[in-house]
This record gives structure tokens, sequence and C-alpha cells, in this order.
């Protein structure tokens, strides 16, 4: 299933946040959304999960989602959201219980995504007993068990050391490349940007629109720090980014 935003605008009270952005999200890539603070990225994320509607514009789903999917969008957030209470398979659990799956319909799931985000050891362990890395490993497999058409990522590796960080898109890369997943991916860091990105969206200061897309066709698993060809494509983008950023500043001076 592919996503298409169509001329979505939207304002908050008299904020115009969003201005006629159209985008296209491919199935099978991630598109990645940078642009400076404040610029609508995360109001367009739940627009695309229909969490809320815009002003005007559409979000188009076009063609079906996975044929075994329980629920065709779902997020990961920056902050895990995990029950201190459920172990990590209680916590997966948690999104299959209204689904009336067999017992070991839902077992073969758990199994699964344990087994691709490498937590199958970890099964029983309760949050508070991994560390802030394996936490989110656990949020990614619990909205990877919904077999999702899109995962919707608000920036899932912003609140880890950087350490843990490149060990994530090392994950999130293996867990792509043996079977591709749709995601858009909201994030600050353009490292994990030109990592992890298919597509990677500029978006220009409030009101937020599109100010370039920057196509990146190298396979995600030849994707390494110091790549000389994503360290260009990095530098591209801070440009841009560096542009916005004093643009705005310049705006509050006059005010
Ligand atoms: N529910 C809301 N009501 C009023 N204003 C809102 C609401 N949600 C977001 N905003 C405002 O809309 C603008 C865009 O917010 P949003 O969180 O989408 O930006 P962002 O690009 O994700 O920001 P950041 O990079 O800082 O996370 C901000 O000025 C924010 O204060």
């Amino acid at each position: 299933m592919d996503l298409k935003l169509k001329n979505i605008t939207h304002r908050y009270g008299t904020v115009e946040v969003l201005r006629d952005i159209s985008l296209d999200i491919p199935q099978g890539q991630i598109v990645c959304l940078v642009g400076p603070s404040g610029c609508g990225k995360s109001t367009l994320l739940r627009f695309l999960g229909g969490l809320e509607r815009p002003d005007s514009g559409e979000v188009l789903q076009i063609g079906q989602p996975p044929k075994d999917c329980l629920n065709p969008l779902t997020y990961v957030f920056q902050h895990f959201a995990l029950l201190p209470w459920r172990t990590v398979e209680g916590n997966i659990k948690l999104v299959l219980e209204d689904h009336n799956l067999k017992r070991d319909e839902m077992e073969a799931i758990v199994a699964d995504v344990l087994e691709r985000t490498r937590l199958s050891d970890f099964r029983d362990a309760l949050p508070k007993q991994l560390s802030g890395g394996m936490r989110q490993r656990v949020a990614i497999s619990r909205a990877l068990a919904v077999r999702p058409a899109v995962m919707l990522m608000d920036e899932p590796l912003s609140a880890l050391d950087s350490q843990t960080r490149e060990l994530l898109m090392d994950d999130l890369v293996s867990l792509w490349t043996r079977q591709p997943f749709t995601s858009v991916y909201v994030t600050h860091n353009l490292s994990e940007a030109v990592r992890l990105g298919h597509r990677v969206i500029v978006l220009s200061r409030r009101p937020g629109r599109v100010r370039e897309i920057v196509d990146i066709d190298i396979p995600l698993a030849e994707r390494h720090l110091g790549h000389a060809v994503l360290e260009e494509k990095q530098k591209q983008l801070w440009e841009l980014m560096r542009e916005e950023a004093m643009a705005a500043d310049k705006e509050l001076a006059n005010v």
C-alpha cells in the first residue's frame, strides 16, 4: 500500500503550520522527514496516521495493505510507551489482544517479531530490566506485530545515546534488508536520515512546505559510517536546513 499526501494545508488557530504539502510514500521505502523545529513534521505524521484531519487536502491510501495486516498504520515514538508491569512478550501481545487471534497464531507472531528484532532471549524480561536501546527494539517489535502497511516513526532514536543509536540504525537496516517495510521517519538527525532514508524530504520553516526532495539510491545494507556519498548528501541537507534556520532567525529579528 502506498500513501499519498495531496495539498495538505493546516492551521492551529491563527498559526499556519503546513502549506500545500504533496508527497508520495511508496511501498517498501523509508521516507525521512527533516526540517527545522516546529515546521510541522509530527503534525504531518498525525495526519498520515489518521489521528487528526488537516484543514484542507487529502491523505490517500493507494492499494491494499498486506493480506494478513491487523492494523495498516502504526506508530513508534521517541519514548517507547511500554507498560512497565508487562513483560516484553506481554507488551507485544497488547496490540494483538483485540484481534480475535487463535492462541497459536498469536504465539507465532510474537515469536516472529522477537526473532526479527533479536529479542527472543528477553521474552520474559520487564522493561526496567532492559537498556534504552532494547526497549526501543521492543517498541519496534510491537509495531511490526500488527504487520502494518506503514510504520510512522517519530524520532524513534532521539532519546538514545549516540552509540546505542548507531546500533539501532544497524538493526533497522538489517530488519529492512531481510523484509522491507514502509516507513515515514521523522528525525532531527541528518546522519540518521542519510543512513536510513531512501528519500529525504526537507521541509521549510513554519509554515512547513516541501523545500527539497533528496533521493538516495545506495542500498541500505551498503551504507556505513563515513560513506563518501552519504557524507556529501548529509552536507547538502545541512546546507538546506541551515538556510531555513537562518531565514527563521532573520524573521524573528524583524518582528
Ligand atoms: N494540537 C496543537 N494545538 C496547537 N498548536 C499545535 C498543536 N500541535 C502542534 N502545534 C504547533 O504546530 C507547530 C508544528 O508542531 P509540530 O510538533 O508538528 O512540529 P515539528 O516539526 O514536529 O517540531 P519539532 O521538530 O520541534 O518536534 C508548532 O508551532 C506547534 O506548537
